[in-house]
């Protein structure tokens, strides 16, 4: 039984892992007058852990040194920057499994779920490891016999980074590594929900030998605050934001002001599409990851799932039958497959999407809103006739929902699918070629899955168009927002 952060150390190999203080200038800090916010575990509602709950003032000292320690940071070659970087990501591998039980403990998935984030993340800073190597500049033949052109790429300065609860280590890694990889000093802020695996990030750091001031994790509860502080400090100068698209709205306007360099990682609602041609039952395999994972509480979950109407009822009685066979609950209980929601709000919303659609014509097959469930425990729920004029069209669930959209033709499901301000990721399950080819092309997202329901890897290019975000995370074009240009004329 989760109840008290002593007990949360009792389940660590390592319990120095758990922290409870900010990580900042290479110390250990408390917040302003000893100020502190609980961290509950959200399967039982316990606190957990009582975090430094630092105020701007101090954000701002932090932003400060880091400033400093950043410069110096630039001057180490890529292959120094590379084996501190390898040492972290070892580091991160040893301690996988505690790692995991504190991400468990303060965010819920389900604990194989949580090592397997784990592994995720650790893989973006074994990849910019590599990367830190290989950040070439350029020439360029002059354009007049007496010039030389030089492009070089120099770090852009401190990164600033605000990420959500729902992949409380993946998300900081993702953008810790390419922004030190290239040269950059971090600052993070977590999740009010979601610091304790942050902090265990830089207990990891300071063992790998990142220098005091380059890695920093400022804890706090106020996210307005520190977000203005990262928008409107100088020593800023690059905004990395993974959340939802109203609050990455709210923090391009105030980064307006300086003109930051932006990158955003927002909303989606991805459509998940089945034709008639596909293998139904790798489809409902797939449909179950995609929709399933961190009980839906992901940006590239399946939001839409669109099923042609000649596999419709296939479709439909095999993934009711694969889902209600599903186990939630606590994450630390063995073969867990749900755990909780992240809060109340969450489970709400998942039944306002289910009334919303009941009051239109939908059908619970499976599961529904006025299930016995306790606490912020949701039981998986699948809807049958589901229309686009539904909230869940048009609204990302963030839960454990799989609402059935029937279609008849191709270029109907494509206009549907497209049919949403977000464009993230997107699936489709078909087997003729012609037919992969025009859809993945015709579908207006910076993802597609074909034949597949999982598709985050460190190695491809993560991100989305139209109100989905800015700029790609992970790949080789994850360190570029990191970078900037500059161009060299010489006269000789
Ligand atoms: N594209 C992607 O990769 C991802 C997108 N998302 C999207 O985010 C949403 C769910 O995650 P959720 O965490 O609730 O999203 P939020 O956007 O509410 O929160 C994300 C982060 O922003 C912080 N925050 C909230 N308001 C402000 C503000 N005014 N200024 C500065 N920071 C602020 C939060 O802090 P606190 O929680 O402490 O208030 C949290 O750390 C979903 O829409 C999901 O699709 C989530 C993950 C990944
Ligand atoms: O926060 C998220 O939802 C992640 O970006 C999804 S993934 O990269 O872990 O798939």
């Amino acid at each position: 039984m989760l109840d008290t952060a002593t007990n949360l150390k009792s389940l660590l190999k390592d319990p120095d892992l758990l922290a409870e203080k900010a990580y900042a200038g290479g110390e250990w800090i408390d917040g302003a007058d000893g100020a502190t916010f609980e961290v509950v575990n959200p399967a039982r509602g316990d606190v957990i852990a009582n975090v430094a709950d630092l105020d701007r003032k101090q954000v701002a000292d932090v932003i400060a040194g880091a400033a400093k320690a950043q410069k110096e940071w630039a001057k180490w070659t890529g292959k120094e920057r590379a084996a501190v970087l390898r040492k972290w990501f070892d580091l991160m591998m040893e301690h996988q499994d505690d790692l995991g039980t504190i991400l468990t403990a303060e965010q819920g998935k389900p604990l194989a779920e949580a090592k397997g984030e784990i592994a995720y993340g650790a893989s973006f800073i074994e990849f910019f490891g590599e990367e830190a190597k290989r950040v070439y500049g350029e020439m360029i033949p002059g354009h007049q016999r007496d010039k030389r052109i030089m492009v070089l790429k120099q770090p852009i300065g401190v990164a600033a980074s605000i990420t959500p609860w729902n992949f409380p280590n993946a998300m900081i890694t993702r953008k810790a590594a390419p922004a030190l990889a290239a040269g950059c000093a971090f600052v993070g802020r977590p999740a009010a929900e979601t610091p304790l695996s942050a902090t265990a990030m830089g207990v990891l750091a300071e063992r790998a030998g990142i220098p005091a001031g380059v890695f920093n994790i400022v804890t706090s509860s106020r996210s307005s605050d520190i977000g203005k502080e990262f928008c409107e400090n100088p020593n800023v100068r690059k905004l990395t934001f993974t959340g939802s698209t109203e609050v990455g709205r709210i923090l391009l306007r105030q980064a307006a002001d300086q003109v930051m360099k932006c990158s955003m990682e927002l909303g989606g609602n991805a459509p998940f599409i089945v034709f008639d041609d596909a293998d139904v039952d790798a489809a409902v395999e797939g449909a179950i990851m995609c929709k399933f994972r961190n009980n839906g509480q992901t940006c590239v979950c399946a939001n839409r799932i669109y099923v042609q109407a000649g596999v419709y009822d296939a479709f439909a009685e095999k993934l009711k039958d694969r889902v209600s066979k599903m186990k939630v609950g606590d994450g630390l209980e063995e073969g867990t497959e749900l755990g909780p929601l992240i809060n109340p709000e969450a489970s709400e919303k998942v039944v306002e999407h289910i009334e919303d659609a009941k009051a239109k014509g939908g059908n619970v097959i499976l599961g529904g809103a006025d299930g016995e469930m306790d606490g912020n425990f949701f039981q998986p729920t699948i809807l049958t006739g589901v229309t686009q004029d539904m909230k869940v069209s048009q609204e990302e669930t963030f839960g454990p929902l799989a609402p059935l959209f029937k279609f008849e033709d191709e270029d109907d499901v494509i206009t549907m699918a497209n049919d949403t301000i977000f464009g993230l990721a997107s699936y489709f399950y078909a087997k003729d070629l012609s037919r992969v080819y025009k859809v993945a092309e015709a579908l207006e997202y910076g993802i597609v899955g074909v034949n597949t329901g999982i598709i985050s890897t460190e190695v491809a290019p993560f991100g989305g168009v139209k109100q989905s975000g800015l700029g790609r995370e992970g790949s080789h074009h994850g360190i570029e927002d990191f970078l900037e240009l500059k161009y060299v004329c010489m006269s000789v």
